[in-house]
C-alpha cells in the first residue's frame, strides 16, 4: 500500500521522492501501479482521472496504442546502439516540419538538458556571457535555469537553489513575465547573450504572455543581436503541431523542446537556425553530448506521437475538455462568490484563489495556495488528480473523452458544493 511504500521510501530518497513536486500531495504521494487512457490505478485500489500527464508529456493519454506499439517494435529490434539510427532521422524530419524556427536539431535526454544546451549556444554564438531570464519561468534543474524558477523550486521555497556560484547566479538576469521595459533596460545595459523565456509559463500555474510582449521580445532581441529562446518543453507540439511560436507567429532563433515529443519517454531537444545548430561538436567548438542522446526508444514514441497528432483530432478533444473544466469550474466558484481568477489556453489551465488577475509570478505568489491545495484534496477524493501545486498545470488530453469531462463535472460539482 502507499503509506507502507513511503514509510520505506523516506529511508531510501531525500524527502521520500525522486522529483519534489511528486512530495507534495499529502499526508504522502500515492503510488501509482498501473494507467491506461486517461486513468491511473494506484496500488490502494484507487482509478483516478488524471489531468496531470506525468506534468505534460502524455498528450495522447496513457498507452496509446499505436504509440506503444511502435515501442515494442523498436524495442524488438533493440533499444541503445552508441551509433545513428533511421528512427532519429524521422523524428528529426517530422519536428523541423512543424517548427517554424527548427532548421537543425540536437536531441538529448530532458528539457533541462535542452535549454542548458541552448543557453551554452547563445554565449557561443555571440561571445556572450550574460543571459536573461523570466520570474517564475522554470527552465529545469541546472544552475542558470534555477535563479528566481518556478515550478517545485517555488512551491519548496527555493526559487533559487543552494549550491550555484555566485560566477554562475551573476550572470543571470532577471525581469518579471510581460514587463517589456525591464526587457529593454537590461538589454540596453548588460551584454545578454540570449533571452530565455516560457511563451506561455506552464510553471506558476498558468501565466499567458500580454498581447505585444512576444512580439516586443523578438524585436529587443533582434536589435541588440541578442539570440531569442522560446521553452516550449511544454507548449511545443501542445499548443499545436508548430507549438507556440506558430500559435502566436513569433519566430525565435532557438526553440526547446522535450515531454511531448518522447511521447512519456524521456527526451528533449534544441532546435534552430543550421548556423546556430551548427556551432555544436562534431561540426563546431561548443560541446554537447549524450550516452543517450537520440536513443531508439525515444525517438519511436516520439515519432508516433506526432503522426497521431498529424492525423487524429487530439487538439479538438483536449481542447474541448480542458474548455468544459474550467467552465464549469467557473461557474461554480462565482455562484458561490470565491474569489478567484482562471487562465486557461487549448489544453491547458490552472486557477488562482483570492486574486482577480495572474499575470505574472508575483502576482501568482500571491494567490492563496493553501486553497487550491484543499481543491486538489478535495478532487482527489472525488477520484480526479489535478497537480498538488499550486505552480503547476492541469492538463487535459485527447483521451479525455466526453465520459471523463462528465464525471469530472460531477466531481467538480461537489467539491466546489463542499468548500
Ligand atoms: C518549460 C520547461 N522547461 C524545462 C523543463 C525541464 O524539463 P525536464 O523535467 O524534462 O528536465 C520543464 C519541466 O520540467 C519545463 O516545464
Ligand atoms: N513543472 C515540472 C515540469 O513541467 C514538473 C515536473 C517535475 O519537475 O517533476
Amino acid at each position: 500500500m502507499s503509506e507502507n511504500l513511503w514509510k520505506e521510501a523516506l529511508k531510501l530518497f531525500a524527502g521520500g521522492v525522486n522529483s519534489p513536486v511528486r512530495a507534495a500531495v499529502k499526508p504522502y504521494p500515492f503510488y501509482v501501479e498501473k494507467a491506461e487512457g486517461a486513468y491511473l490505478y494506484t496500488v490502494d485500489g484507487k482509478r483516478l482521472i488524471d489531468y496531470v500527464l506525468g506534468y505534460g508529456p502524455l498528450f495522447l493519454g496513457h498507452r496509446h496504442p499505436y504509440v506503444e506499439n511502435k515501442i515494442i517494435e523498436q524495442l524488438q529490434k533493440g533499444w541503445l546502439y552508441g551509433t545513428p539510427s533511421p528512427i532519429e532521422v524521422k523524428l528529426a524530419e517530422k519536428i523541423i516540419s512543424h517548427i517554424p524556427s527548427a532548421q537543425k536539431i540536437r536531441f538529448v535526454n530532458s528539457g533541462t538538458e535542452a535549454t542548458m544546451l541552448a543557453l551554452r549556444l547563445a554565449r557561443g554564438y555571440t561571445g556572450r556571457e550574460k543571459i536573461l531570464k523570466f520570474n517564475g519561468n522554470y527552465h529545469g534543474a541546472h544552475d542558470y535555469g534555477l535563479v528566481e524558477a518556478g515550478s517545485a523550486a517555488t512551491e519548496f521555497n527555493v526559487s533559487t537553489s543552494n549550491g550555484i556560484p555566485a560566477l554562475v547566479r551573476n550572470t543571470v538576469e532577471i525581469c518579471e513575465y510581460n514587463d517589456l521595459g525591464c526587457v529593454e533596460k537590461k538589454l540596453k545595459n548588460e551584454d545578454i547573450a540570449g533571452v530565455i523565456v516560457e511563451p506561455i509559463m506552464g510553471n506558476m500555474g498558468l501565466i499567458l504572455p500580454e498581447k505585444g510582449f512576444l512580439e516586443g521580445l523578438r524585436e529587443l532581441t533582434r536589435s541588440y543581436n541578442t539570440l531569442l529562446i522560446f521553452d516550449e518543453v511544454i507548449t511545443g507540439f501542445r499548443l499545436g503541431l508548430s507549438g507556440a511560436q506558430g500559435y502566436f507567429n513569433v519566430i525565435p532563433d532557438l526553440t526547446t523542446l522535450g515531454k511531448i515529443i518522447g511521447g512519456g519517454l524521456p527526451i528533449g531537444a534544441v532546435a534552430g537556425k543550421s548556423e546556430i545548430i551548427d556551432l555544436l561538436t562534431p561540426s563546431g567548438k561548443v560541446f554537447n553530448a549524450g550516452t543517450f542522446n537520440a536513443n531508439p526508444l525515444s525517438m519511436a514514441a516520439g515519432v508516433a506521437t506526432i503522426e497521431v497528432l498529424e492525423r487524429e483530432k487530439v487538439y479538438d478533444t483536449a481542447r474541448d475538455s480542458a474548455n468544459a473544466f474550467s467552465e464549469e469550474l467557473k461557474t461554480l466558484l462565482e455562484k458561490k462568490g470565491i474569489t478567484f481568477t482562471l487562465n486557461r489556453v487549448e489544453s491547458m489551465f490552472q486557477v488562482f484563489f483570492g486574486v482577480r488577475e495572474v499575470k505574472n509570478a508575483t502576482q501568482a505568489k500571491q494567490s492563496d495556495k493553501s486553497f487550491y491545495f484543499r481543491v486538489h484534496q478535495k478532487m482527489l477524493e472525488q477520484g480526479v488528480f489535478i497537480p498538488p501545486s499550486q505552480f503547476e498545470v492541469i492538463f487535459s488530453s485527447g483521451v479525455h473523452n466526453s465520459h471523463i469531462v462528465n464525471a469530472t463535472l460531477e466531481a467538480v460539482k461537489k467539491v466546489i458544493t463542499e468548500l
